[in-house]
């Protein structure tokens, strides 16, 4: 199955709450509610169909000539505003959205199908500036710093992206560097296994910048192409995991003082608008460069990446779709907003 079939077919929970919200919208209003009743007129089938290819130019098909439609107003535009900000498109970007949507269209009697369209362009603008693959650089090893809140999906980020580029004909070593919890540790063991790239742990509860150092120096020595380093995600306490963050830092510098080249930052989709806290935190912790957005199957919360990109325009270098290792992938802008209004 190919990438967008899969997200297609697993971000069925977004673009139902999308494309059912822009059908209900448009076929609002009982039939015969006097306010609204020569607003919504279905528009009849051509009697003849033309042929040839005009035909195939303009004869859409019957199910879409029959489609309801309603005059684009005020208050139409509202109900879009608010369902587009409960789909966690967040506030300010439903407002420019709908705006943008509704520029030169006052008046225009609008299908559900023609409003899918204009805001799937109006999200694959949004998001086309922000799509940019993880970027490899020539240095090695590229370090590759990992951040994130537990759960989000490091873990098996990481171990995807070994996995990837490993297949790829790169050298990649992993370290462990949430030395505190040993689940972490042993999930990543598992991943490296099954992607056959080592994995430097330490003891537990050791100081993870020890080990990134020591993991630094096994990369350089076996001439790694890549170095990707978990972190820890305990938020409870801010003030130290910003000082591990730091030092971890501070001491990869000594052996290279542009690492980390990246540092990611993982989010779990299923956490909505929480999300955005969690990159306004993590900028002040760390300097993230990119993001990757994980769970954006089985959630009804895709939208958040929309308002994540209008918002702070970070790179977002994959999204994951599911816990096999082809599960991440590049984000392709236009797939993903017509996948996520469900066209
Ligand atoms: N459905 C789905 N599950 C995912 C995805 N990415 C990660 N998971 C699952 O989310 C859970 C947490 O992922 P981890 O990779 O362990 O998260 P972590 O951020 O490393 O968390 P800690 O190890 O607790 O710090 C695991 O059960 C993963 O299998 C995804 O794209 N889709």
């Amino acid at each position: 199955m190919s990438f967008f079939s899969k997200l297609r077919e697993r971000l069925t929970r977004s673009s139902s709450k999308i494309g059912e919200g822009l059908d209900d919208i448009v076929g609002e209003g009982a039939p015969g509610d006097p306010e609204h009743e020569e607003d919504r007129q279905v528009e009849p089938a051509p009697a003849t169909p033309p042929t040839g290819l005009v035909g195939r130019l303009f004869n859409r098909p019957e199910a879409q000539a029959a489609e309801p439609r309603r005059a684009l107003d005020d208050e139409m535009l509202e109900e879009l505003e608010d369902m587009l900000v409960q789909t966690d498109l967040g506030v300010e970007t439903a407002m420019r959205i709908s705006a943008n949507i509704a520029e030169g269209r006052m008046g225009r009697r609008m299908s559900s199908t023609e409003l899918k369209e204009l805001l799937a362009a109006e999200i694959t603008r949004i998001m086309t500036p922000v799509a940019r693959p993880l970027p490899l650089y020539s240095k090695k090893p590229q370090v590759v710093l990992v951040v994130g809140v537990n759960g989000a999906g490091k873990t098996t980020t990481i171990g995807k992206l070994a996995s990837q580029f490993k297949a790829a004909g790169k050298s990649v070593v992993i370290a462990a560097g949430d030395t505190f919890r040993a689940a972490a540790v042993e999930q990543l063991q598992i991943w490296g296994e099954r992607a056959g790239v080592p994995v430097m742990v330490a003891a537990q509860g050791s100081d993870p910048a020890s080990l990134a150092f020591d993991a630094m120096t096994k990369a350089e020595a076996d001439g790694a192409d890549l170095l990707m380093i978990d972190t820890a995600g305990r938020l409870q306490n801010r003030q130290d995991l910003m000082e591990e963050l730091a030092k971890i830092v501070r001491v990869i510098r000594k052996k290279d003082p542009d690492a980390p080249h990246n540092t990611l930052l993982v989010l779990d989709a299923t956490t909505g608008q929480n999300a955005i806290n969690q990159v306004e935190t993590f900028r002040k912790l760390a300097d993230v460069s990119g993001l990757v957005m994980t769970k954006l199957d089985g959630t009804a919360r895709g939208g958040v990446l929309v308002a994540l990109a209008d918002r702070f325009g970070l790179p977002i270098h994959a999204i994951g779709v599911g816990e096999q290792i082809e599960d991440l992938d590049a984000f392709e802008p236009e797939e993903f907003a017509r996948a996520l209004v469900g066209l």
